[in-house]
């Protein structure tokens, strides 16, 4: 256990999840309440990032607030959070056969306020999916909620051929970017 205070500033389980890979466990977890609309012609990393420092400045917290953010992005079209399965089937229809880009964010904010920031960029490749396909992993649930209507740590991972990146980022919090941060504020990371 750290004698820094750590507030995880999210309500995604899968970042606490992955945090706890890093042998860290937050001393609280509070979910920033922003809001997530991109400005207009904003670049997905820009939005990314800007979402993660957003999402960092929003929490009221002792000493520091880890944040992150993750974006679907289709050349520079930022894909939604899916919420019915006819998005969800459009973003898969989009994404079938071809690359896109991931783009996760780190956000780490001192006690003095300063933010360190860092970017992950991945690129994942879906294979072609059949209507067939599409509708039996839309039965499902895992798309709903999520950045580009799937999620690579379920069953989309079977029609995934390759990444380029890290399993975590993609997943939500790139770990090899948020224990530099916080092994570089002093975090004991082995
Ligand atoms: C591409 C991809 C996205 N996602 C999800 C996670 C999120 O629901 C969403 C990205 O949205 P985020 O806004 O990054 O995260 P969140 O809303 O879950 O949590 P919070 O803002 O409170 O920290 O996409 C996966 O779970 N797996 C994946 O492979």
């Amino acid at each position: 256990m750290s004698a820094l205070h750590l507030t995880l500033a999210s309500a995604s389980p899968r970042r606490k999840e992955l945090l706890a890979r890093l042998g860290i466990a937050p001393d609280a977890v509070l979910p920033a309440d922003i809001d997530e609309t991109p400005l207009k012609d904003e670049r997905p990393r820009d939005y990314a990032l800007r979402m993660g420092q957003e999402k960092a400045a929003a929490i009221e917290a002792p000493q520091f607030v880890l944040a992150g953010d993750t974006v679907v992005a289709a050349g520079r079209r930022i894909l939604p959070k899916t919420e019915t399965e006819d998005e969800a089937r459009k973003c898969l229809e989009l994404l079938s056969g071809r690359r896109h880009t991931v783009l996760s964010s780190v956000v780490l904010r001192a006690p003095d306020g300063s933010c360190k920031s860092r970017l992950s960029e991945n690129i994942v490749r879906f294979k072609s999916l059949s209507s067939a396909e599409i509708d039996a992993y839309l039965s499902g649930d895992e798309w709903r909620g999520k950045a580009g209507g799937y999620a690579i740590q379920g069953a989309a991972e079977g029609l995934i051929q390759w990444i380029r990146g890290s399993h975590s980022s993609v997943m939500g919090l790139p770990l090899y970017e948020t224990r530099a941060l916080l092994k570089s504020a002093g975090f004991p990371i082995a």
